[in-house]
């Protein structure tokens, strides 16, 4: 079954809840996982049902990355914050990366999200 990660930073969450509720059908049809408070903000504003990982800040993003790693991820849509800081930024590269090392398709903003959930479609 196709397996998808989504992810938001605070300033963003608003945004992710917005796509998957504009998405709902064909997310519906996935394994959903993500970090633990987008998890939450899901789970609770659409009707999805997704398994939540930690925290970003206490692991998250990593729990994510080793689901990449083992490959079982199809793909990623993580809208991050590009204004500000975050405290566990290597967590945040290291996730990007190793999506780079498995070829693992990530959008990281809402225009690319489009285009892979398109593509995840086909
Ligand atoms: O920090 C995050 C990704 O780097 C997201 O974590 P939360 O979903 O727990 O806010």
């Amino acid at each position: 079954m196709t397996r998808v990660a989504l992810i938001a930073h605070d300033e963003k969450k608003a945004d992710l809840i917005e796509f998957a509720q504009n998405h709902e059908p064909q997310l519906r049809e996935y394994d959903l996982l993500a970090t633990g408070t987008t998890g939450q903000r899901l789970i609770d504003e659409t009707g999805l049902e997704i398994e939540r990982k930690e925290s970003g800040p206490l692991g998250g993003d990593l729990q994510i990355g080793a689901e990449v790693a083992a490959d079982l991820l199809d793909g990623i849509v993580f809208l991050r914050d590009p204004l500000r800081a975050q405290p566990h930024e290597p967590d945040i590269s290291a996730l990007l990366r190793i999506c780079d090392v498995h070829d693992t398709a990530l959008a990281t903003n809402l225009a690319s999200a489009e285009f892979l959930i398109e593509g995840l479609a086909e």
